[in-house]
């Protein structure tokens, strides 16, 4: 799926002026509170309508101001799930489920309701009525009537922003096993970045109403403060891994990918899963000789791709090439003259953390079995 925005829309004192293109599995809209995205999902659902613009899927116009094409919400084939699940409250999760069908003309009917109940786990509670759902089973089944609609896109307006951590926890996999398994593209807003880097394939920041980066995700997280300076510690790499077992001395976890070894504090995964980590760029620190009896346990030879210079005078952002793996550092100007930091030049990165936000590399998920462990593992 492709999707082509290029929008204006005023509301009050507030201007919404975003242009993007995107063709993620799972498009996270990444911003913080008032930045635009829900009133830029309303746009495609739509729920509002643009003062000027066009938007596209897959070449098909939804929206285009300056050709008169509006096409109306129920035409779009668009499932929308909202931040508060919207069951209706008289009908059983059978009968919900049922009313999102009806809502699909025949001809367009892809879904196989059988298919969502087992792929939400949400087979025992077909007989309920909402009242008698916990916060995460009516997400669940919320997700599982948008699906009944056969719709082309899914969006998700921060689905899990009532629920607490383990709920939240419980239904993550869920999300993952709609990207990798439906082969629905779901575009998804959140400004919590752990979700965020989680679950996404590609990205769109978004702030004070403007689409101030876009991209895959890993390239838009790894320079994330030169958009949004106040994300500034949560830029970071995303690095895919492979859970190779556990050190029988230590108990710490080995994770393998093109850099090479990782030891973290002990996951909870079985081996051979495939999990993305997260490295932040405030994390990795930069030697030209291979550095030697020092405290952390991940060092990897790489070879540096490009500096930025960030907003913050003093500070830029090096990104480097670990046997395949993209890494970057944050270290200060100074550092970049001091040890001549230019592109092609060798260098030894060290990991002083890295983050485990329980995660599922995109398309070669396990389905199951990683509980989320603490947030952060000192290496
Ligand atoms: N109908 C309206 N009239 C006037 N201002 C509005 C209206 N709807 C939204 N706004 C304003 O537009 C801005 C963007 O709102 P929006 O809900 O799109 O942000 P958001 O990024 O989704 O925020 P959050 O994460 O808090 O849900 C906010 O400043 C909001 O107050």
């Amino acid at each position: 799926m492709t999707l082509v925005v290029d929008v204006s829309r005023r509301l009050g004192a507030f201007n919404l002026d975003a242009r993007f293109e995107t063709s993620g599995r799972l498009t996270a809209f990444f911003g913080h509170s008032g930045s635009g995205k829900t009133t830029l999902i309303n746009l495609i659902a739509g729920l509002e309508r643009p003062d000027r613009g066009r938007i596209e899927i897959d070449g098909r116009t939804l929206v285009d101001t300056d050709e008169r094409v509006f096409v109306p919400t129920h035409r779009r084939r668009i499932g929308y799930v909202f931040q508060d699940a919207r069951l209706f409250p008289h009908l059983t999760v059978r009968q919900n489920l049922a009313y999102g069908r009806l809502l699909s003309p025949r001809a367009d009917r892809w879904a196989d309701i059988t298919r969502i109940i087992e792929l939400l786990g949400i087979g025992h509670l077909l007989d309920r009525r909402p009242a008698r759902l916990s916060g995460g089973e009516k997400s669940r089944v919320a997700v599982g009537r948008a699906l009944a609609a056969s719709p082309r896109l899914l969006l998700m307006d921060e689905p899990l922003a009532a629920l607490d951590e383990d709920r939240k926890a419980e239904i993550l996999p869920f999300v993952e096993r709609l990207r990798d398994e439906l082969g629905i593209p779901v575009v998804y807003v959140s400004h919590a970045i752990a979700e965020v880097a989680r679950l996404a394939t590609d990205v769109v920041l978004l702030a004070g109403g403007r689409a101030v980066a876009s991209g895959p995700a890993d390239e838009v997280l790894a320079h994330l403060e030169l958009s949004l300076p106040e994300s500034r510690d949560e830029t970071a790499a995303l690095v895919e891994v492979v859970l190779e077992g556990r050190d029988p001395d230590f108990g710490l976890s080995l994770l393998r990918s093109p850099a090479g070894l990782w030891r973290v504090s002990r996951l909870d995964a079985p081996t051979g899963a495939r999990l993305r980590v997260r490295v932040r760029a405030r994390d990795v620190m930069l030697a030209l000789d291979r550095p030697t009896r020092i405290s952390a346990l991940n060092v990897f030879a790489a070879t540096v791709l490009g500096v930025t210079e960030t907003s913050d005078a003093p500070d830029a952002l090096v990104d480097l090439d670990a046997g395949g793996d993209r890494l970057v550092a944050r270290v200060t100007r100074q550092t970049v003259a001091t040890l001549g930091l230019a592109p092609g030049v060798p260098l030894w990165a060290i990991v002083k953390a890295v983050s485990l936000d329980g995660t599922a590399a995109p398309g070669r998920a396990p389905l199951s079995g990683l509980a989320p462990t603490g947030p952060i593992a000192r290496s």
